[in-house]
């Protein structure tokens, strides 16, 4: 059993009477690459909003080695080391892939505006070695020839791809990934997922996945929790997962 990096405990928030999270629970082990699915409006993106610092739950507790998160600010919860990947790419469309990365690389320097105009020699050195870091993502992403690309006109799968690339630029130790194959076809899902699997294992990623795609998520995580109004109704490996009866009557039914 591997060490708990992420660990939720009874989490609960409502929206004026609705029970987007009641009372979930799940840790993820480090190294896990967990897989969260359920129908619409099941609070998915709700979970990953709490995670993340957007939204704050009424009650629980969210615990990030070991750390409680909850009531901290979402840019100390990404230094803390989770990063997130959201559906659309949110940049500007005139920018390049590298300066879109570059921009996610600043996040992690030290050195601010003032201390780059006073100690310009180890800004300077940051501003080398995260232009190097960033090259570095992007060609183990496949995006390598593109770093000098508006992103704006590339193809929806391409983007997709630049946006995970962003979120690895933060060295993230955990990545909350919302629907990374959105919207993409059979090959680029196929290639999004060796991808995933590979960030996974080489770069010791730990991933939380929301994703509709059912084979693919399958086919790449080791553990999945299902939510279905707010509520915990199966946590299990995906072999278990599909054979699951309560999964099956609320999700699995109409997703397989
Ligand atoms: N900001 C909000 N204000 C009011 N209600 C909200 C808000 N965010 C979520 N909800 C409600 O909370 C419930 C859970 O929604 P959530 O978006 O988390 O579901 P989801 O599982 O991510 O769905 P989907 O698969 O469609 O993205 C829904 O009933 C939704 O309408």
């Amino acid at each position: 059993m591997s060490t708990a990096l992420l660990e939720i405990e009874d989490l609960t928030l409502s929206f004026a009477g609705v029970r987007a999270l009641d009372g979930v629970s799940f840790t993820v082990g480090e190294g896990d690459l967990f897989a969260v699915i359920g129908p619409n409006g099941a609070g998915k993106s709700t979970l990953f909003n709490c995670i993340s610092g957007i939204y704050r739950p009424e009650s629980g507790s969210i615990k990030f080695a070991g750390r409680e998160l909850l009531g901290s600010a979402p840019h100390r919860i990404a230094q803390a080391g989770i990063a997130r990947t959201f559906q659309n790419v949110d940049v500007f469309p005139a920018m390049t892939v590298r300066e879109c990365l570059l921009l996610a690389r600043h996040r992690h320097l030290r050195s601010g505006p003032l201390a780059a105009m006073i100690r310009w020699g180890r800004s300077a050195r940051e501003e080398r070695a995260a232009l190097r870091h960033v090259t570095e993502v992007a060609e183990r992403l496949g995006l390598g020839h593109l770093l000098g690309r508006p992103v704006g006109p590339l193809p929806h799968g391409v983007q997709k791809r630049v946006e995970l690339a962003r979120s690895l630029c933060m060295e993230p130790r955990l990545l909350l990934l919302d629907e990374p194959v959105a919207g993409m076809n059979h090959e680029e899902t196929a290639e999004m997922a060796a991808t995933l699997r590979e960030v996974n294992s080489d770069l010791g990623v730990t991933m939380l996945l929301v994703e509709h795609d059912m084979s693919m998520v399958m086919g790449i995580s080791n553990r999945v929790c299902v939510l279905d109004f707010g509520r915990r109704i199966a946590l299990d490996s995906p072999a278990n997962i599909v054979r699951d009866e309560a999964v099956i009557n609320a999700y699995l039914g109409g997703a397989l």
